[in-house]
């Protein structure tokens, strides 16, 4: 029995806001596709727009008030029903969700690894003497400067086009970007070379996609349950539980990295300086199940070796 046209067509349909660039596309794309995967004759529509982040593009974004700037408009359209689902790069999303709204779905994250980009250099430590680095990540900048003072960081803002763009145009002898947008946009022939966890910790939840959704709607969250890692999510539970217990904004250098081996957790932080002059590391371990604690554990633990000086130095300007 057909009930009402309208209500049986809307059961059908689910609508992702997202943002217009191109790297933020190819992730709703890629959530539309799992979620026609797991459920047939399911429509999904793309719903782009602007954002406060993607119109101030010329001022260093901890200046204009963080990543918060490229989540606001999406999250509007959610709570005022004209789009049902957000997705977001892990690292880009914010600790708290507003009222209504949560992250409901972690997905199966992509590499992690920062990338050395660079048309002449094959890493960093082909670079010459005062070589300039694009990055506006004060993580890379803090973890490039400690290992290479003498290098010259200048900042790098835009969509991942728009960063190649400025390197080929010459502005800079390398740059850093995040393995897994260049992959995703079938561009990983830039990458000169990986750099590894250890000589860059990522940025908690780098390479994950999240889907957040109102956290009332029962039929939205039923319908992206098949799209949850569990294992990405232990992993990026426990580095935003570092973040987020050390307060940090984007305006302190701070790395936050898990991995999984059956069911031992290992997380490793850090928190510097921007100039790389300090850098505070530590890791932890346990079971997976513990994520958020081990998060916490560590975090404690470095502010108790120095961040605490650190963050308070950043804060009290
Ligand atoms: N800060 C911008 C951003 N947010 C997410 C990615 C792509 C990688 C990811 O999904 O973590 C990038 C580009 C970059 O850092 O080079």
């Amino acid at each position: 029995m057909a009930s009402d046209g309208i209500s049986s067509m809307s059961q059908n349909v689910i609508r992702i806001a997202t943002r217009k660039s191109p790297l933020a596309m190819w992730q709703a794309e890629f959530v539309k596709a799992e979620l026609e995967k797991a459920h047939e004759g399911l429509v999904v529509e793309l719903l782009p727009m602007s954002t406060k982040g993607d119109v101030i593009l010329d001022t260093p974004l901890a200046k204009v008030g963080g990543k918060g700037l490229f989540v606001k408009e999406l999250e509007v359209a959610m709570l005022e029903g004209k789009a049902d689902i957000a997705v977001h790069s892990m690292k880009d999303v914010p600790v708290d969700f507003p009222e209504g709204l949560g992250l409901q779905v972690i997905c199966e994250r992509e590499d992690p690894r920062d990338a050395f980009v660079s048309n002449t250099y094959k890493n960093i430590e082909e670079l010459p003497q005062g070589a300039i680095v694009g990055t506006s990540s004060l993580r890379r900048q803090c973890q490039i400067r400690a290992a290479r003072p003498d290098l010259e960081i200048r900042d790098l803002r835009g969509n991942v086009g728009t960063r190649l763009a400025k390197l080929d145009a010459g502005n800079y002898d390398a740059i850093i970007l995040a393995a897994a947008g260049l992959k995703r946009l079938k561009l990983e022939d830039r990458i000169a070379s990986f750099i590894s966890a250890e000589d860059s910790l990522p940025a908690n939840g780098q390479g994950a996609v999240g889907i957040e959704c109102r956290t009332d709607d029962e039929r939205v969250k039923a319908l992206l349950a098949p799209l949850e890692h569990i294992e990405t999510r232990y992993r990026v539970i426990a580095e935003r539980a570092m973040n987020t217990r050390l307060e940090g904004g984007c305006q302190v250098p701070i790395g936050a990295y898990a991995e999984i081996d059956g069911d031992t957790l290992s997380l490793r932080g850090l928190v510097g300086n921007p100039d790389g002059s300090q850098v505070i590391r530590g890791t932890t371990s346990g079971a997976k199940q513990d994520a958020e604690q081990l998060g916490i554990a560590l975090a404690d633990e470095l502010l108790s070796k120095g961040a605490k000086a650190i963050l308070d130095a950043v804060y009290a300007k």
